[in-house]
């Protein structure tokens, strides 16, 4: 080691330090302008040796196994050698996974392009459907050394639209009359009938009522009401498709109070989440939340299930109440998502970006990972190329350093799922490359978020870390940590160079796998700090992913330690 040098922190007192701790949004009659969330797509139907219980790494969809017999990751091995450390991804992908993407080699395609985590929306598909999914993603992370993590996105009990019969889709013109019903139907269903999923429907409703189909997709106005029929006019003629989301809006305002009554996590939804515990998921998105309590209730649900409770909830911002609620949700889950899709269906379009920016940097404040989704590339749901103007936002969302970015559609039911993860990765790498370049990194203020004394430890040798890491070019920091916790404060300060995350369990690997920046490897270390390095150094180098001379910074949560030396 050509250089070493070692704090140790003090032995930690058990002393509590104190945490630190808006606005309601207007919409105005209708939205000056809407743009389609959907598009009339026809579904679709994308040599490696156990892992070694030894050192596992995955760099974003591209990892592999290392250790004795070491089984090279090509890919990563190709990235680091041919662009060193700093060209590592750090913005994370998540995608949806759906009938262009179920296929255990269309999983792999994904996880080989940079797929960090896999998410299944659970409005759509069947139990049997997710779970052999889930357990696809399971072998491929076991045969080929991913650390492709599952994130469930519950159902809700938003009001939306029932499944058209088993049509693909229905056409509604200008001036057609529609009933939306809450009446079950057989299918097919009657001519221009819809069934709707809330009971409550035709008793909320008033003549003169707006009714937007997926936030404006579609339009019609409330005409008449026959006991559990709402007879409508098409004044916005548009396709239907199945489930679609459905709001409805009296004298220039979304209808909320019945919707307010309606319970975040339904029976269904609990069902759901049995079963996604059961399935041992990373994650749980909880759609449409509206305050921390639902949020404190299911992570409660959870620990009391899981006894090591590694399922992290994420808080899905998509209405109008998470918006005002916005930092006590985000205090008590444990990342959240930006659901820009429905969230545009309840706040004016325009007021999406402001939107996106807050919550992007509420949750880097308070170190809770966040992804920005939907409509990131919908054109490439048709195009094999995006737009300009789409490659400009996912750069938007990496220059904001959210965590990750999502594939919705153009995933599940697109015709490019992995044209569109690669134009993801590839704006990514450039976007990030030229915010390093320019050092166009305001200093973002980053309060105190330490809940006790040793958590404070913990935070202040990051912060310096990352700092000493920018100021000295490192080519990469280390962090050892059982928890992921030390992982996780590094990667909030965003810093140079990327993070190796060396982590004891599988499960919290797979869980930082969603956060900015970190490349988790599953590794079995010891206090000793000293054998810890030494035995990573010459795992890494026999795989060429670090060479004699590397400047590195290692830390580790166990010691409270921060070393800073070369690669001997
Ligand atoms: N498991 C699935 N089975 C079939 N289609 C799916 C599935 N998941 C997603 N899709 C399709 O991909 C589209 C986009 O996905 P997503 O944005 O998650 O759903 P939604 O549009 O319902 O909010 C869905 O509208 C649906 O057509
Ligand atoms: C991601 C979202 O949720 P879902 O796809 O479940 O509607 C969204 O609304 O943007
Ligand atoms: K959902
Ligand atoms: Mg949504």
């Amino acid at each position: 080691m050509a250089q070493s040098l070692h704090l140790r922190a003090p032995p930690t007192p058990a002393r509590s330090l104190s945490k630190p701790t808006t606005p309601s949004l207007l919409r105005p009659p209708s939205l000056p302008f809407s743009l389609p969330r959907r598009r009339p797509i026809p579904l679709l139907s994308a040599s490696t040796t156990p892992p070694s219980t030894d050192i596992i790494f995955d760099n974003g969809g591209v990892s592999s196994v290392a250790a004795a017999a070491i089984d090279v990751d090509a890919v990563t091995e190709a990235e680091l050698k041919e662009n060193g450390f700093r060209s590592t991804r750090r913005t994370k992908l998540v995608c949806t996974i759906g009938p262009a993407t179920c296929k255990p080699e269309q999983l792999e395609a994904l996880a080989v392009g940079g797929m960090n985590v896999a998410r299944l929306n659970m409005c759509h598909g069947d139990r049997d459907w997710h779970r052999s999914v889930i357990r696809d993603v399971r072998r491929l992370n076991e045969e080929k050394g991913f650390a492709v993590a599952v994130m469930m996105d519950t159902e809700g009990s938003e009001i939306h639209m029932g499944d058209l019969g088993g049509a693909p889709s229905a056409k509604a013109e200008d001036g057609e009359i529609w009933t939306f019903s809450v009446r079950s139907f057989n299918s097919p269903l009657p001519d221009h009938t819809i069934h709707v999923n809330y009971d409550g429907f035709a008793e909320d409703v008033k003549v003169g009522d707006e009714l937007l189909v997926d936030g404006g997709m579609v339009r019609f106005e409330v005409i008449e009401k026959i006991g559990p029929d709402v007879k409508c006019r098409c004044t916005d003629p548009g396709l239907l498709l199945p489930r679609a989301n459905l709001t409805f809006w009296r004298d220039g305002s979304l209808v909320r109070e019945r919707n307010a009554m309606l319970p975040t996590i339904s029976s269904k939804d609990w069902l759901d989440i049995d079963f996604g515990i059961a399935e041992g998921v990373e994650f749980i998105a909880v759609s449409f939340v509206k305050s921390a309590e639902v949020i404190n209730h299911l992570k409660s649900y959870i620990a009391a299930r899981c006894h090591d409770s590694n399922i992290s909830v994420i808080a899905k911002i998509e209405s109008i109440d998470s918006l005002k609620n916005l930092e006590e949700i985000i205090r008590a889950a444990d990342g959240a998502m930006v659901a820009r899709g429905d969230l545009g269906a309840q706040i004016p379009l325009e007021q999406v970006p402001s939107a996106q920016q807050r919550i992007v940097k509420v949750c880097r404040q308070l170190n809770k990972p966040v992804i920005v989704a939907s409509q990131l590339l919908e054109s490439m749901i048709e195009y094999p190329t995006p737009t300009r103007a789409e490659v400009a936002d996912v750069s938007e969302a990496v220059r904001q350093r959210a965590d990750a970015l999502m594939l919705s559609g153009e995933s599940a039911m697109g015709q490019y799922p992995d044209k569109a993860l690669t134009v993801l990765r590839s704006v990514s790498l450039r976007i990030e490359r030229w915010w390093r370049e320019e050092k166009r990194h305001e200093a973002m203020e980053l309060p105190d978020i330490a809940s006790s004394f040793s958590d404070k430890i913990s935070e202040e040798i990051c912060n310096s870390a990352a700092k000493m890491a920018n100021n000295l070019g490192v080519d990469a920091l280390f962090v050892y940590t059982k928890t992921g916790h030390m992982a996780s404060i590094l990667s909030r300060c965003r810093p140079d160079c990327p993070i190796f995350a060396f982590t004891t369990s599988t499960s919290v690997r797979r869980r930082l796998n969603l956060q900015w920046g970190l490349i988790p490897f599953r590794l079995s270390f010891s206090d000793d700090m000293e054998s810890n390095l030494n035995r990573t150094f010459s795992l890494l180098k026999a795989r060429g992913m670090i060479q004699s001379g590397d400047l590195v910074i290692a830390l580790s949560d166990m010691l409270q330690s921060i070393q800073v030396m070369n690669v001997p």
